[in-house]
């Protein structure tokens, strides 16, 4: 019956390289076979069969056998650590049941079978569980008594070098585990043989041999002196031997012990054995002697496992050293050493209580060469039914353990530098190498000519003499490199194969070398260029510690010569208080002073004069400049207005009199005269406010204060250049006539002189402090003032006048309240000084100074604009010039200034 569904792509094989189990189908796994079985059966008719049969039929290539004569290297040039498996065999006494049982898988194997299955057959067969699988690889089958029956637990061990079966020879073993050590000694290279295994497994067997069967070191020995070259010279080199055993006493630790004839005890420093001795050995016969020797030496102790085990590490080394007989060659020197050691049984200790397997023998063993080769042999036990079956047992777990044991050295990959590096062989500089090498090349090629040429050795030897000489001058070339290189000798009888080797060898020193030295070098600049700059890093910290230090001086010195500078100002400030006091005081010395004697012409006014020329002001001074400066007159005369006061409270009234007239006569028109036409209206008037300021002159002869007045404002006036205005000159007028106290006296006895001129007119006078209360209360703080009579004018000039400007009814009603009977002149100047200029009078600009000679001007003071007869008693003039003493006159007196200004001022007079 066809089924209804046919597969999609019927050409779709499925073919399963492994055979399907053989579970129960499940239903529906059966179900669908079924049909697919069926219809399948015809589309599969064309598909062959698997080729089982052709795949196992093809020949497998062999791998290529090692080359054990060599050290297999990887990329990097490490070689790994070669370790060779050695399996003793069955004791001669069991050969032949070893022969009938084919023990040891010696033979060899069927195809199909894997190493597992065919350990397992020969160790069912045979009883040992250790095969052979191949040259690398052993399996390990435990016995029956430690198998699980359920389950077989083999171990398969892979990677070893080279595995020698039971039946393989010493000479076998050396040819492929020794012979290149060997070689490579003969060449300066180290090397080292290690026999690791259970007791009894025949390390010493191996290393030592016996007389029927010599093991490797007899038989290194002997290839080490049997070898000579291709011209068949021997070695021109000594060889040392020494030997020494490392053994463990219970309880008394590890002790070393000189195997040499004349050996004792030593000590190990640092992996190092101190005190060991050479011998220096020059045949074969002679070191096998001095071996023999130590061997009988050799502790040896019985073992549970082995009579005849030796319970020590026996260590043999032999060095080369160059022979110095052959002078004519230099020999470099070469201390290559070929070690060999037989360890003791590396065994459980459980089973021999043998400790020798520790950790220092081992550590001794392996860092004392460069290369080393681990050469195990294992104990096969046989069966012979003598051992019992715990024996046999311990025999493989031992053999287990040290499998296990063996299995990292195999990972252990070395390289050659640490051998190289103690081959003191001749050094170069890689770039003179390079130089040399093409003639050397072709020295090569012309002894490769030469010797298919037929030419003898010695021609040969010449020219490899004189090729050694070249390279000798090239090297001493680089003696002022200062770089140590010694230079290569060929040997007489080395080959060229060794001579291109040492070449290869030298460069590779000379590479290692001249980068040494330039890292030395390098490392010796950078070293100098630290200590340099940590020079001057300290000398700059110190710099900046000293600059911190100045620094701090500075801003203390900075600080104090602030405080200097404030202390200095305010000095100064009290110095100009006490200069201003003390100008005010020189005012009055120099009033003094001008009261001491009469002035005289040119005297003290030409040099105010004289300082007034040398005014930087001028000729720039300017009105403003004039107020600023009479403002300081006006300030510093405090003392002035304060005496001023004074007077106005009758200080005076014992001063004698004097003439202002001739004062002015003599003194201010001498500053008249100084005032030339250079000299502006400052000038002069503050020379006349010199003058009057200094107008000591209580002695001088009474003078005329309106000619005073009128000479010195004509002068003024005549004086004033348009830079000057009227206001600054009557100021000075002002400071010089009012705030001197000397002025002010001269106007009241030049009023009590114009009194005297008066009939019934009494002398001006002050009265007591007691009866001058109103006086004092119109006066006081006025600046400036004259007083008149009646008929007498005085004018005053005071800024509180101008302060009043502002006020003017004020003012206008003070002067009524103090205007007296009006003259004929009063009337005029009220008419002219109102509140804003009672007399007006317009500039002179054009006028220039009037020559002293030239006659009086026509007064031009107005009379006083109003007296104010201040009666307390109720009395007019009259009665008060018939009855002086009841009278108290309070004069108001109003000078008319300029053409600007006007100014008025009270100032009490009582008239006693
Ligand atoms: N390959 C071999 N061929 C013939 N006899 C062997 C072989 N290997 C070992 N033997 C013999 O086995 C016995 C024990 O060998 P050997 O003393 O070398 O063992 P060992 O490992 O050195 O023991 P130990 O560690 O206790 O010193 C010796 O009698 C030795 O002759």
């Amino acid at each position: 019956m066809e089924p209804k569904t046919t597969p999609k792509c019927p050409q779709t094989v499925t073919i399963r390289r492994n055979p399907p189990r053989k579970a129960k189908a499940t239903p529906s796994a059966s179900a669908a076979a079924i049909p697919f079985s069926s219809s399948s059966s015809s589309a599969i008719k064309d598909i062959p069969s698997f080729p089982l049969e052709e795949i196992l039929s093809i020949d497998v290539p062999q791998i290529p056998p090692l080359d054990l004569s060599k050290p297999s290297k990887d990329d990097e040039g490490c070689e790994t650590l070669r370790i060779f498996l050695r399996i003793r065999p069955l004791k001669p006494n069991q050969s032949a049941k070893k022969k009938s049982n084919g023990v040891h898988g010696t033979r060899p194997r069927s195809k199909r079978a894997s190493p597992q299955t065919e350990a397992n057959k020969n160790t069912k067969k045979n009883g040992s569980f250790l095969a052979v699988n191949d040259s690398r690889s052993v399996t390990l089958t435990p016995p029956s008594a430690l198998q699980d029956p359920k389950r077989i637990k083999t171990e398969t061990y892979d990677g070893f070098t080279h595995v020698f079966s039971p039946d393989s020879s010493q000479s076998e073993v050396y040819e492929k585990m020794m012979d290149s050590l060997v070689e490579d000694f003969i060449r300066g290279k180290s090397g080292m043989l290690v026999a690791l295994g259970p007791t009894g497994s025949g390390k010493t067997h191996t290393v030592f041999g016996s007389p029927r069967e010599p093991g490797m070191v007899p038989l290194a020995l002997r290839r080490i002196f049997s070898w000579t070259d291709e011209s068949g010279s021997e070695l021109p080199r000594y060889f040392y031997l020494s030997m020494f055993e490392i053994y463990a006493e219970r309880g008394k630790g590890e002790r070393i012990y000189d195997l040499s004839p004349n050996g004792a005890d030593l000590c190990l420093q640092q992996s190092t054995v101190k005190g060991l001795q050479e011998v220096m050995v020059s045949d074969v016969a002679q070191a096998e002697s001095l071996i023999a020797r130590g061997m009988l030496k050799r502790v040896t102790a019985m073992t549970n496992a082995n009579s005849q085990s030796s319970r020590s590490q026996c260590i043999i080394n032999i060095r080369s050293a160059p022979n110095m007989i052959y002078e004519e060659v230099e020999v470099p020197p070469n201390n290559a050493v070929l070690t060999i050691v037989d360890l003791a049984g590396a065994e459980r200790e459980k089973r021999t209580g043998n400790q020798c397997f520790d950790a220092i023998a081992t550590k001794l063993v392996i860092s004392s060469a460069g290369s080393k080769i681990v050469r195990k042999q294992f104990h096969q036990q046989h069966i012979d039914g003598v051992q019992s079956m715990p024996k046999r047992e311990e025999d493989y777990l031992d053999t287990s353990f040290l499998l296990r044991q063996a299995l990292p050295f195999m990972k252990i990959k070395f390289n050659n530098v640490e051998e190289l590096s103690s081959l003191p062989c001749q050094k170069r500089l890689i770039h003179t190498l390079r130089r040399i090498e093409q003639p050397k090349r072709r020295k090569f090629s012309d002894l490769d000519a030469v010797i298919n040429e037929g030419m003898g050795a010695r021609e040969e030897q010449q020219i490899r003499e004189k090729e050694a000489d070249v390279v000798s001058e090239k090297l001493h070339e680089l003696e002022p490199l200062k770089v140590s290189i010694t230079c290569p000798k060929v040997i007489k009888s080395e080959s060229k194969e060794s001579a291109l080797l040492k070449e290869e060898y030298c460069i590779d020193m000379a590479k290692n070398e001249r980068n040494g030295q330039i890292m030395r070098d390098f490392s010796k600049a950078i070293w100098n260029a630290l200590k340099q700059y940590k020079r001057k890093l300290e000398v700059s910290e110190n710099e900046v510690h000293c600059l911190k230090e100045i620094l701090t001086k500075e801003k203390t010195r900075y600080l104090e010569l602030e405080q200097e500078m404030k202390d200095f100002k305010i000095c100064c400030s009290c110095c100009q208080q006490i200069s201003k006091e003390e100008s005010s005081l020189k005012m009055g010395t120099i009033t003094d002073s001008c009261s001491t004697g009469s002035p005289q012409p040119g005297g003290h006014g030409s040099n105010i004069v004289h300082e007034a020329s040398m005014d930087p002001y001028y000729p720039n001074l300017r009105a403003s400049d004039c107020k600023r400066d009479l403002k300081i007159c006006n300030a510093t005369v405090g003392q002035s207005q304060d005496i001023s006061l004074q007077m106005e409270s009758s200080d005076v009234v014992d001063t004698p009199s004097l003439c202002i007239e001739d004062f002015k006569e003599q003194n201010c028109q001498v500053n008249v005269d100084s005032c030339s036409p250079n000299l502006n209206g400052y000038e002069c008037n503050n020379n006349l406010r010199e003058c009057v300021e200094s107008s000591d002159v209580v002695d001088t002869p009474p003078l005329c204060i309106e000619d005073f007045k009128e000479q010195n404002s004509q002068v003024n006036v005549d004086s004033w250049s348009p830079n000057l205005n009227g206001y600054e000159c009557n100021n000075n007028l002002r400071e010089c006539a009012v705030t001197t106290r000397q002025s002010q006296e001269i106007f009241l006895q030049c009023i009590n002189q114009k009194r005297e001129s008066f009939p019934g007119k009494k002398n001006l006078g002050v009265v007591d402090n007691s009866s001058n209360a109103d006086v004092t209360a119109i006066g006081s703080g006025h600046s400036e003032s004259m007083v008149s009579s009646s008929q007498s004018h005085v004018l005053v000039r005071d800024e509180d006048c101008l302060l009043m400007e502002g006020n003017k009814l004020d003012c206008e009603e003070e002067k009524k309240l103090l205007e007296p009977p009006l003259t004929e002149e009063d009337v005029t100047c009220i008419n002219g000084c109102s509140i804003n200029n009672v007399h007006r009078r317009e500039p002179n600009l054009n006028s220039s100074s009037k020559p002293l000679n030239a006659e009086k001007p026509k007064r031009r003071l107005l009379p006083a604009s109003s007296i104010l007869l201040k009666e307390t008693s109720g009395l007019d003039l009259e009665e008060q010039n018939e009855k002086p003493k009841t009278w108290h006159i309070l004069l108001s007196v109003t000078f008319v200034d300029g053409s600007e200004w006007c100014i008025t001022c009270q100032i009490a007079v009582f008239f006693e």
